[in-house]
C-alpha cells in the first residue's frame, strides 16, 4: 500500500476501508489529503480482490468537517479550480465501478456532508451529526452538494439545509433520505460489516452496471459542478468570502452585510 500521511486504505476480506486521518482537524481534508483519497479510490476501486468500499474518519468526534479552515486563506494552495481537487474526488466515488459505503461518526458536516450525499450508502451511528456550513464561512458546493443533494432528500429539505445551515442528527438524516440506517455506536462496525457482507455475495458486474445507471441519470451534475467550482474560486477572492473564513479562525460571527472596509464583506445585494 502507498505510504499515505492523511489517509489510511486497508483491504481485507473484500473490502477496502479508506480512512480520513487527521482527527486533530476533526478530519477536515486539505489539498493532499483530496489527492490521497482519489488514489486510494481509484486503487480500490479497480483492484479484483475489492467488491465493496467504506469511507470513514479516524475517531469518535468528525466523519469528516470538509475543507481544512487552517489551510483555507482565499484559496487551499493544490490542484483543482479552488485548490482542491474536490472535483475530481467527488467523481471519482462514483466512477468507481463498486458501491461506496459511508461510514458515519461524529461531525459530518460541509463538504465532509458532501462526501456523505456522494457515497452510494451510509450507515450512521446515532451520535452522528450532519449538516452544511458553507454560508456560515463563505463557501459553497455548486454541484454533488447542492443538486445532487436535492435528489437524495428532495427539493425542501435539501434548500432548507443550504439556507439556514441547521445541524440534524442521525435519526433526522435518516428520515430525510441522507442515510440508510443509524445504530447504537457500539453496533457501527457490526453493521457496516453485516452491509458489506450482503454485497460481497453477489454479482460485481451487476453491482457495476446498477451504479453507473443511476450515476448516468444524474451525470449532468458533473457539468453543474465544474462550472461552480469554477465561480467558488473567484468567490474566495472575495472579502465576504475571506470575512467567513477569518470568523471561523477568530471564532465569531461574520459580518457579511454592509459595505466593503466598514466591517462588512459586501453583500451582492446591496449597492457599495
Ligand atoms: C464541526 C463543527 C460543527 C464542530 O463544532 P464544535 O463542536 O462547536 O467544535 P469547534 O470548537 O467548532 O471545533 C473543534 C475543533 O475542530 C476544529 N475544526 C473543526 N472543523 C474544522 C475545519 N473544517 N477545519 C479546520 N479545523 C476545524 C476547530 O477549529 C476546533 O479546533 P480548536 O483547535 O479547538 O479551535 C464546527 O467546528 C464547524 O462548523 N466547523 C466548520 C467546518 C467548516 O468550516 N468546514 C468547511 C466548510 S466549507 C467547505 O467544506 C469548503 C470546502 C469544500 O468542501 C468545498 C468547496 C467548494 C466547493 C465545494 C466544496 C464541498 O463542500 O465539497
Amino acid at each position: 500500500m502507498p505510504d499515505y500521511r492523511d489517509i489510511t486504505l486497508v483491504v481485507e476480506g473484500g473490502v477496502a476501508r479508506i480512512t480520513i486521518a487527521r482527527p486533530d482537524r476533526y478530519n477536515a481534508f486539505r489539498a493532499e489529503t483530496c489527492e490521497e483519497l482519489i488514489d486510494a479510490f481509484t486503487a480500490a476501486g479497480w483492484d479484483r480482490a475489492v467488491g465493496v468500499i467504506v469511507l470513514t474518519g479516524e475517531g469518535d468526534k468528525a466523519f469528516c468537517t470538509g475543507g481544512d479552515q487552517s489551510s483555507h486563506a482565499g484559496g487551499y494552495g493544490g490542484r483543482g479550480s479552488i485548490g482542491l481537487p474536490l472535483e475530481e474526488l467527488h467523481t471519482v466515488i462514483r466512477d468507481v465501478p463498486k458501491p461506496v459505503i459511508a461510514r458515519v461518526d461524529g461531525f459530518a458536516i460541509g463538504g465532509g456532508n458532501v462526501l456523505v450525499t456522494c457515497c452510494d450508502l451510509a450507515i450512521a451511528s446515532d451520535r452522528a451529526v450532519f449538516g452544511q456550513v458553507g454560508p456560515k464561512v463563505g463557501s459553497v458546493d455548486p454541484g454533488f452538494g447542492t443538486a445532487f443533494l436535492a435528489r437524495v432528500v428532495g427539493e425542501k429539505k435539501a434548500r432548507e439545509i443550504w439556507f439556514l445551515c441547521r445541524r440534524y442528527t442521525a435519526e433526522q438524516a435518516l428520515a430525510m433520505g441522507l442515510v440508510n440506517a443509524v445504530v447504537p455506536h457500539a453496533a457501527l462496525d457490526a453493521e457496516v460489516a453485516r452491509w458489506c457482507d450482503e454485497i460481497l455475495a453477489l454479482s460485481p458486474t451487476a453491482l457495476a452496471l446498477a451504479k453507473r445507471a443511476f450515476n448516468a441519470d444524474s451525470e449532468s451534475i458533473r457539468g453543474i459542478s465544474a462550472l461552480g467550482m469554477q465561480a467558488v474560486g473567484l468567490f474566495y477572492e472575495t472579502p465576504e468570502a475571506k470575512e467567513g473564513v477569518a470568523a471561523f479562525r477568530e471564532k465569531r460571527r461574520p459580518r457579511f452585510r454592509g459595505p466593503p472596509g466598514a466591517g462588512g464583506g459586501g453583500d451582492p445585494g446591496q449597492d457599495g
